[in-house]
C-alpha cells in the first residue's frame, strides 16, 4: 500500500435527499493497492457514498480528489474517461439478464473503447476465466447460474476496461460461507496480481478480516474512524463495540488470516 498520495482523497462531502442529511462533513482516502473496508449501519450511507465517488450522485458540498483531479471541476468528457478507471460491482451484479456472460462482459468493452463485438467476445472469455468461471459459462444468461457464478461474472463485467480502481458494493452478500470464502480469496488474488485498489462495502465480518488492510465506519454522517482493523475495533462507540466485538466478531477474528493478505 503506498500511503503517499491517496488515489481517492473525499474532504468536507456532503450528501442530503430533501431534509435527510446522509453525509456531512465526510472525509476519506483511498490509498493506492489497499483493500478498505467501509462498514456501517443500514442506512449509515455506504451506497450513496460509494455512487457519488463513481459519478453516478453529483454530492451536494464537498470535494472528491480522484486520481489527483477534482471529480466535480472536470468537463463531462475528461469526467466519463477518469471514470473508465473504474470498475464497479453492484449489489444486485446489475447483469443484462437477456444477453449471455460473454455478451455482458463484452458490452462495456464495445460501448466505452469501441472494439469490435469478435475481439470483445473474447476478451471477457479472458475476463471470466480471471474470475474462475468455466468455459462454458461464457454462453449462459444470469437466470441459468447459481448466486456465486453470478457474481464472479459481474466481477469479470467490472475488470472489463482494466480498471485501477474496484468498487464491491456487498459483494458476498447472499453467498453461503464457502461461496463468500472463495470470492474473498478470489479478491485478494486479483488485488495481487493486478495491483488493484479496493473500495468495498460490506457487512460481512469474515470478508474483512480475511481480505481488507484497513477498514473505515460510517457513522453520525461520516466517516467515525479509519484504520487498521486492530485500531478501529478498540474505538469507543456503541456501533463499533456492538459490530465489532459481538459473537459473530469473535469467531470472524479467530478464522485463519489468508496467505495472500499483505
Ligand atoms: N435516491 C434516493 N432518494 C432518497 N433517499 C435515498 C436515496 N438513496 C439513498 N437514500 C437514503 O440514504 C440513506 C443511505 O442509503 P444507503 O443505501 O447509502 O445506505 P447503506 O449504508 O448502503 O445501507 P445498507 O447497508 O442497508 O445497504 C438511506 O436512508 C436511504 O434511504
Amino acid at each position: 500500500m503506498n500511503r503517499d498520495c491517496p488515489l481517492i482523497r473525499i474532504r468536507d462531502l456532503a450528501n442530503r435527499f430533501g431534509d435527510h442529511v446522509v453525509h456531512e462533513h465526510l472525509d476519506l482516502d483511498l490509498y493506492s493497492g489497499e483493500i478498505l473496508g467501509v462498514v456501517g449501519g443500514s442506512g449509515s450511507g455506504k451506497s450513496v457514498l460509494l455512487r457519488s465517488i463513481v459519478g453516478l450522485r453529483r454530492p451536494d458540498e464537498g470535494s472528491i480528489e480522484v486520481f489527483g483531479e477534482d471529480l466535480q471541476s472536470l468537463s463531462e468528457r475528461r469526467r466519463s474517461k477518469l471514470e473508465r478507471r473504474f470498475g464497479v460491482l453492484f449489489q444486485r451484479g446489475a447483469l443484462f439478464s437477456s444477453l449471455n456472460l460473454q455478451e455482458n462482459v463484452a458490452f462495456p468493452m464495445i460501448e466505452h473503447i469501441g472494439l469490435a463485438r469478435s475481439e470483445a467476445e473474447f476478451l471477457a472469455r479472458v475476463k471470466l476465466a480471471l474470475v474462475g468461471l468455466p468455459v462454458n459459462a461464457a454462453l449462459q444468461t444470469p437466470a441459468e447460474l447459481s448466486g456465486g457464478m453470478i457474481k464472479r461474472a459481474a466481477l469479470a463485467r467490472a475488470l472489463a476496461l482494466d480498471p485501477e480502481v474496484l468498487f464491491l458494493d456487498e459483494p458476498t452478500a447472499g453467498l453461503d460461507p464457502i461461496g463468500a470464502a472463495d470470492f474473498d480469496q478470489l479478491l485478494l488474488t486479483l488485488r495481487n496480481a493486478l495491483g488493484l485498489s479496493v473500495f468495498l462495502v460490506t457487512h460481512d465480518l469474515d470478508t474483512l478480516y480475511r481480505t481488507c488492510d484497513r477498514v473505515a465506519v460510517l457513522a453520525k454522517r461520516r466517516v467515525l474512524v479509519a484504520g487498521r482493523l486492530e485500531a478501529v475495533e478498540n474505538v469507543d462507540d456503541p456501533w463499533v463495540r456492538d459490530y465489532f466485538h459481538g459473537p459473530r466478531a469473535r469467531a470472524a477474528r479467530q478464522s485463519p488470516p489468508s496467505s495472500e493478505k499483505s
